[in-house]
C-alpha cells in the first residue's frame, strides 16, 4: 500500500515537473523572469510559521497555561527522553501536517495557498489563539484557546460556529494523530454555557474508541479552573485512503 501510494506520488510529482519544464521553455521576456523570481521565493522564504508559539495577542492565562503545560513537555536529550515528561507540543497545521501519514504527499499536491481554517486570520488575536498538547499514548489532548473579536456570537460571546470548529480541529486533530487521514462522519455538541469573547478555556479530548476504520473521540470546553463547563461534544472520524480525499 506504502509502496504503490510512493509511486504514485513519484508519477505524479515527475509529471508536474515536467509540465513545469514544457511551461518554462514556452516563456519568454519578463513573464520568464517573472515566473523564474516566483520559483525561487520559496526556496529563500523562511521556514513557514509555526502559529502554536506564543505571540504577543496571548492573554496572561493563556500564558501561562502554556508555559505549565510546556513544562511538562518532552524535551529529547541525545536521544534520550526527559524523566517525568506528559505532554508534547504539537506544531501548527502547515508544519506538522508532514508527520501525518500521507500528509507529506498530500501538502505537495494541495493547493499552495490552502491553509487551515483556523489558522487563516492573519492578524494576531484576532481569531483562533489556540495551541494542542497530546500526551505519550496519545489517549488526551488538551488545547489552551483564546477566542478573538472575530469570533463573536451572541455580543460578547463566542460564535456556536466557531465553537464547533474549534472542538472539529482539536478532535480532529486527536483523530489524525491516531490514524491520519481521517474525516469527521458526525459531530455532536451541547453547549452548556456561553464563551466570553476574549477569554482563555481549556478544550479536552478523550479516545474514547477505535473500531476498524471509526476513531470515537470526546471532547469537553471549562474555564481554566475546570469550575464551568462550557460545551460537550462527541465525535466520530473515519479513516480514509488518500484517493478519498483527492476525489473529494
Ligand atoms: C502527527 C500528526 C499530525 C496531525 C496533524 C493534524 C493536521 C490535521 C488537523 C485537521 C483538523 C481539522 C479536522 C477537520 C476535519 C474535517 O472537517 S473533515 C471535513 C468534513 N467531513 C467530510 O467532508 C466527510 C464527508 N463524508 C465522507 O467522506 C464519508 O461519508 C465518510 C465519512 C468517509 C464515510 O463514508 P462511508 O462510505 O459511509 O464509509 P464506510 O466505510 O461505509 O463507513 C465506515 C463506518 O463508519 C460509519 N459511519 C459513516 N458515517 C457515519 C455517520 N455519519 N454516523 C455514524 N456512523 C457513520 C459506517 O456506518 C461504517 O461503520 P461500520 O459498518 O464499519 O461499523
Amino acid at each position: 500500500m506504502a509502496q504503490s501510494l510512493g509511486r504514485l506520488f513519484t508519477l505524479l510529482s515527475f509529471r508536474k515537473t515536467h509540465l513545469s519544464r514544457q511551461c518554462v521553455q514556452v516563456l519568454s521576456g519578463t513573464t520568464l523572469k517573472r515566473t523564474l523570481m516566483m520559483r525561487a521565493v520559496p526556496i529563500l522564504s523562511p521556514k513557514p510559521r509555526d502559529f502554536s508559539l506564543p505571540n504577543p495577542s496571548w492573554g496572561e492565562e493563556m500564558m501561562r497555561l502554556y508555559n505549565y503545560y510546556s513544562s511538562q513537555s518532552e524535551v529529547e536529550t541525545e536521544g534520550e527522553e526527559e524523566q517525568g515528561s506528559q505532554w508534547t507540543r504539537l506544531p501548527s497545521y502547515n508544519r506538522s501536517l508532514k508527520y501525518a501519514i500521507g500528509g507529506v504527499y498530500l501538502s505537495k499536491i494541495i493547493q499552495s495557498k490552502a491553509r487551515l481554517f483556523t489558522r487563516n486570520i492573519k492578524h494576531p488575536g484576532a481569531g483562533f489563539e489556540y495551541v494542542v498538547f497530546f500526551t505519550k499514548d496519545k489517549q488526551r489532548c488538551v488545547c489552551i484557546f483564546q477566542a478573538g473579536h472575530l469570533l463573536e456570537g451572541p455580543p460578547g460571546h463566542v460564535h456556536g460556529g466557531a465553537i464547533a470548529t474549534i472542538i472539529d480541529t482539536v478532535t480532529g486533530t486527536h483523530a489524525s494523530l491516531l490514524c491520519a487521514p481521517v474525516v469527521t462522519a458526525n459531530l455532536n455538541i451541547n453547549y452548556r454555557s456561553p464563551i466570553p469573547l476574549g477569554s482563555t478555556v481549556l478544550i479536552e479530548s478523550t479516545l474514547d474508541e477505535q473500531e476498524g476504520k471509526k476513531t470515537f473521540i470526546s471532547c469537553k470546553i471549562t474555564s481554566t479552573d475546570g469550575s464551568k463547563l462550557h460545551t460537550e461534544a462527541t465525535a466520530l472520524f473515519v479513516s480514509v485512503s488518500v484517493s478519498h480525499l483527492l476525489r473529494g
